[in-house]
């Protein structure tokens, strides 16, 4: 058996391996619940210093620290990630705690984990957290009187206490609520409860490269159990709990992506055709200009454009892992740049897959309903305003321009539609969307008002997303 390697900073061309790390029967690392819950809490502290999303934060954070074996990455997101979708009523729990043993508190990540473990874990705080709170070296240090005072005080209460309001009810700023409630009504709890529970993954096939039936038989033949999506032609769901897709051969030989069913269905809206002149301005990481690249069969032009140049790099990999050739890649200064103007009225189809507020994918981004703010919200508003002119600009005559976003706010999806109309009545017309669907998607019908697509993570076990389509009358 491999001995393991102390050092103290790997000096001499040897690893550093931490001291709480052990090794197990194969020889690989693995680390004591007590090192992982350490582990735990400096991650969910960097992420509530940074302000980016936690994925990222997450990614650089392992990225330090190779030495961290896939099991243990795993603990330790997961219980970051519980973390962070249990929020507000552990805030909740640790507020009521603090006052009931009249202690002040000023939360800190610790304090998050520590509550997580008496509500969700069910410790006892005079069995089990002595042996992981230990001040041993990578574990946490010992419990103050007053942590223990409020792991006392809560451990065995429930997740949900009925005093909670439905803003920790449902894990979202006081402001989302009242703002919800107002669209809403009493659908408003149950599509925030949806958006609690984790999202499904997704594959979308590469027809480029492969079919569903072909892909999902090579995917059981890999031992991942999978079943066609509802509304995507393409897509399959994986239905074998959690799976290591970077380590599938189809993944690395581009048969197939992950993307959620709601994104595939913006890419087929589009419908993007072989021949077409096609422009995904907002392409980031070009998930969708993949789907773009296949439904056009690689045949016609495809330009991918972005105003960030590091999301647009990232597509390179994955286009060339797709086998798709006809993109080609433009940073833009900004929506107005003078490319768009130099291009005007020449593409078939244009679609902004707009910057929004995300609050469709809350279920994969937890974090992100704590990092919205009013302001922002509406910095996106006149963000999106402007990106529709500018791409409407691009569009030539019978041509369209597909507005999406994964926002599930109407300000930011059917209000910008109205708003663009409403200045653009001569020269653009709403098509809709359920004929778009029924031509090139087919069966079931659309979700939505049928002018407009309206997916939700709650009546669709999709991400949430909005797609319109304008079409140039002149
Ligand atoms: C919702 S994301 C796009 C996701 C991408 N289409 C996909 O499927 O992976 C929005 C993108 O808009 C880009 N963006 C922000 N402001 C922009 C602007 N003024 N013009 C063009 N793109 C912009 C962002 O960099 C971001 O990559």
């Amino acid at each position: 058996m491999p001995r393991p390697v102390r050092g103290r900073d790997g000096a001499g061309g040897m690893p550093y391996i931490p001291p709480s790390i052990s090794f197990c029967r194969n020889g690989s690392p693995f680390m004591h619940n007590a090192a992982r819950l350490q582990a735990a809490i400096e991650l969910l502290a960097e992420i509530e210093a940074v302000p980016r999303p936690a994925d990222g934060t997450a990614s650089a954070y392992f990225r330090d620290r190779r030495f961290i074996g896939s099991k243990d990455r795993r603990a330790i997101s997961d219980r970051v990630w519980g973390v962070l979708r249990r929020w507000a009523k552990l805030t909740w729990w640790l507020h009521w705690g603090a006052m009931r043993t009249g202690r002040d508190i000023k939360l800190t990540a610790r304090h998050r984990v520590l509550a997580d473990l008496m509500i969700t874990d069910h410790l006892k705080a005079d069995e089990d957290l002595i042996g992981l709170f230990t001040s041993d070296r990578h574990c946490p240090d010992r419990l103050s009187n007053s942590e223990m005072a409020i792991a006392r005080a809560i451990q065995g209460r429930p997740q949900w206490s009925k005093d909670m309001p439905p803003a920790v009810r449902f894990e979202v700023p006081d402001w989302i609520w009242s703002r919800f409630a107002g669209l809403y009504g009493e659908e408003a709890e149950r599509e925030l409860s949806a958006m609690l529970d984790e999202a499904p993954v997704d594959l979308r096939v590469n027809t480029l490269k492969t079919d569903r039936a072909t892909a999902a038989a090579a995917l059981e033949a890999e031992g991942v159990r999978v079943e066609p999506t509802r509304l995507s032609p393409l897509g399959l769901r994986v239905r074998s709990g959690r799976v290591n897709l970077g380590g599938l051969k189809l993944f690395n030989d581009g048969l197939v992506e992950v993307q959620d069913e709601g994104s595939q269905l913006v890419a087929l809206l589009t419908d993007a055709r072989p021949g077409m002149a096609v422009v995904d301005f907002c392409a980031g990481a070009g998930g969708k200009t993949l789907g773009l690249a296949a439904a056009m069969a690689n045949k016609g032009r495809l330009v991918a454009c972005d105003v960030s140049e590091g999301r647009l790099e990232r597509s390179a990999v994955r286009l060339k892992r797709a086998g798709a050739h006809n993109v080609t890649r433009r940073v833009l200064s900004s929506e107005q740049d003078k490319w768009v103007k130099r291009q005007a009225r020449t593409y078939d189809r244009v679609l902004a897959d707009a910057p929004c507020t995300g609050t469709g994918t809350w279920r994969r981004n937890p974090d992100a309903r704590w990092r919205l703010t009013a302001e922002h919200l509406e910095d996106l508003k006149g963000r999106q305003a402007s990106i529709l002119q500018s791409a409407a600009r691009l569009v030539k005559p019978g041509g369209r321009l597909v507005y999406a976003t994964c926002s599930v706010l109407p300000e930011e999806n059917r209000g910008q539609i109205d708003a663009f109309l409403a200045q653009h009545a001569e020269t653009f017309r709403l098509k809709s969307v359920g004929e778009v669907w029924a031509e090139v998607i087919g069966s079931p019908t659309c979700p939505g008002d049928g002018e407009t697509l309206r997916l939700t993570p709650c009546r669709d076990d999709t991400d949430g997303f909005f797609v319109a389509v304008l079409e140039r009358t002149a």
